[in-house]
């Protein structure tokens, strides 16, 4: 169902911002996939962490859901009875091509959970009730200004014994820490198969949409927003993953 990602490979005039349109949705799976060093373990196990989390009928959230990746491993693992995912985007492109890959998913395997799509901004949503919200690598699209609040207002939806399971990309203040963790990210662009040209434009499309915090950042905000414990469960070089409990 997906292609190869070669939407930066031509020399482009003027490189313009980072969209997730049509274009990008057709070959997300192949761009994240190759992009991001651990995504499909991030994935897998956010569903496996998801059936820990999970409450008798209580809502899941995937916040920035894309093509519904972290919702297909929810649905998959997580048994609890009565429980319901909801994908979030503002992206009528990844929702449209999320609803197909929901659909195939329902033809492939039985006893999966429910899942509803919302197209919304997480910034205006009103969160219900929750046992599970899962951010895999969308807070650093949103406005930096704003993520506190929102962080603030996912752990006042949070049911007591549930979680945020948080994904990013790290920026690192130290700068020998930082050029080292870039390189070795760049390499891994490289060995799956991006040339310069791709690097380097991607790169001049998502600096100014794609903000990365530092670790430190994530603490402080999420201790800031009411949450009780912090757990980096997961990092592969400047790629990492957070449980924040309430
Ligand atoms: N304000 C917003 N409101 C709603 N959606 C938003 C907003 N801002 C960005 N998005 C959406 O967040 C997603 C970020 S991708 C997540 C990958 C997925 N979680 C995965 O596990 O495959 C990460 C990446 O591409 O690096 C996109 O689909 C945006 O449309
Ligand atoms: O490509 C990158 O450099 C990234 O950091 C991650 C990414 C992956 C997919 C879409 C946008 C950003």
């Amino acid at each position: 169902m997906s292609e190869p990602d070669r939407i930066f490979a031509q020399p482009l005039q003027q490189v313009t911002d980072f969209t997730f349109n049509e274009d990008v949705a057709r070959v997300f799976p192949d761009m994240i996939k190759r992009s991001v060093p651990g995504y499909p373990t991030i994935v897998e196990n956010i569903g496996v962490l998801g059936a820990r989390f999970a409450q008798p009928n209580s809502l899941l959230y995937d916040l920035g859901c894309s093509l519904g990746a972290v919702t297909q491993a929810l649905r998959r693992h997580v048994k609890t009875d009565g429980c319901r995912v909801i994908g979030v985007d503002n992206s009528a492109a990844m929702l449209q091509r999320c609803r197909e890959y929901l659909s195939a998913q329902d033809a492939m395997y039985q006893e999966l959970l429910p899942a509803e799509l919302l197209e919304a901004d997480i910034l205006d949503l009103e969160f219900q009730p929750c046992a599970l919200v899962a951010m895999n690598f969308t807070l650093q699209f949103i406005e930096p200004a704003r993520r506190q609040e929102l962080l603030g207002r996912i752990r006042q939806s949070l049911l007591p014994g549930g979680a945020l399971i948080l994904s990013e990309k790290l920026r690192f203040a130290d700068a020998a820490e930082q050029e080292l963790l870039n390189e070795l990210h760049l390499d891994f662009k490289r060995a799956n198969g991006y040339s310069e040209l791709e690097i380097a434009q991607k790169r001049s499309a998502i600096e100014k949409v794609m903000l990365p915090d530092t670790l430190e950042e994530h603490r402080e905000r999420l201790s800031a927003a009411g949450f009780s414990k912090v757990v980096l469960w997961f990092q592969c070089l400047n790629f990492a993953s957070l449980i924040a409990l309430p």
